[in-house]
């Protein structure tokens, strides 16, 4: 049994207590102010302009949402139905694909193609998350497609398009990103960008959203995000000691810098910790694509970042820095304090 929320979900109308979050980090209202300026950049405008107002919102808020991005409206929508109508399968067509039981988290560790509630570690949870979550790898394409979802039976074709093009998109941001910070055309090579993840968050209605998260707060542990969160609000960053809703604008992009490129950056650039809440009339999905560095890349702030100051993070493996990030729970200071060079 994969114990999915989606599924129990339906039939309750009280929230569990193991599902409560500790008053200080429950969201209470998930009302908070709708980020107005939060950047929302047109690539379709002149690259000077557009180099300029992504580094801008990189430093300042580490997020911005795009539009005229060239990924076409009827991709995204395509993609938003056929992972939509993935979570409404039966629980029998979707367990099958299961990689982490809660009640035996080694049946089959090895699967790269997961289906899990909650976090990836469910059994040393104290407090889960109103969320479901599909991921797997998808670059290079040929090398996992066939590892993904057999049904809906166009799951493999729609979101292999739409893979591709975010990719593509990404990798547009990163060296728009990479003119603004001065860096040497191909800094952003196959070593950086080499790993591509799609993750699927699916947050049911939820009975009582003041007291729980759909994920806690958390920056991305990878190089850069892009994420598509259609029609239904739920994504906060915080910023300035306060949380702020990103408005969610069918078809365009929230993008959001990883701490990866957050320390190449030499801290010039913010990996902003963000959250979801939910709500108790609407599901949710989003489909967020992380670029990842490749497994054995090392990590340090890229030279010409440092300059005559001293370089403010020490070298490390990324999959050295993934372990971290998965013991300490993502928590953005104490992942940063490990690697961090003290003045
Ligand atoms: O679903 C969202 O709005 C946020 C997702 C997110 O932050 C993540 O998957 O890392
Ligand atoms: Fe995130």
């Amino acid at each position: 049994m994969a114990n999915l929320v989606s599924t129990w979900s339906k039939t309750t109308q009280i929230l569990p207590e193991n599902y409560i979050f500790p008053v200080d980090e429950r969201p209470g209202s998930v009302e908070v102010p709708l980020c107005q300026n939060i950047p929302l950049i047109d690539l379709s405008q002149s690259q000077s302009q557009t180099v300029q107002e992504i580094l801008d919102a990189c430093q300042e808020f580490g997020f911005f949402q795009v539009i005229n991005h060239g990924v076409s409206e009827d991709l995204i929508d395509d993609t938003m139905k056929v992972v939509k109508e993935f979570f409404n399968m039966p629980d029998e067509e979707k367990e099958k694909l299961c990689s982490i039981d809660p009640t035996n988290s080694r049946k089959f560790p090895t699967k790269s193609c997961k289906l899990y509630t909650s976090g990836s570690n469910y059994a040393n949870e104290e407090i889960h998350f109103w969320r479901d979550n599909l991921r797997h790898p998808c670059y290079p394409l040929d090398e996992w497609v066939h590892s993904w979802p057999e049904k809906p039976t166009n799951y493999r074709e729609i979101v292999g398009k739409y893979s591709i093009e975010v990719r593509e998109l990404s990798l547009r941001m990163l060296e728009l990103i990479r003119e603004g910070l001065g860096l040497k055309p191909g800094n952003f090579g196959e070593e950086l960008t080499g790993g591509q993840l799609l993750s699927i968050n699916h947050y049911p209605r939820c009975p009582d959203p003041g007291l729980t998260l759909g994920l806690p707060k958390h920056a991305d542990p990878n190089l850069i995000t892009v994420l598509s969160q259609g029609s239904v609000y739920g994504l906060q960053i915080f910023k300035d000691d306060q949380w702020l809703g990103v408005e969610p604008l069918p078809h365009a992009f929230v993008v959001n810098i990883g701490h990866q490129l957050q320390i190449i950056s030499n801290g010039k650039l913010r990996s902003a910790e963000h959250r979801a809440v939910t709500n108790s009339t609407k599901d949710r999905t989003t489909i967020v694509s992380f670029i990842n560095p490749c497994q054995d890349t090392i990590i340090e702030p890229a030279k010409p970042m440092i300059g005559n100051i001293v370089p403010r993070f020490r070298p490390f493996k990324f999959k050295d820095f993934l372990k971290i990030y998965a013991e300490k729970k993502g928590d953005a200071e104490a992942i940063t304090k490990v690697y961090k060079i003290q003045p």
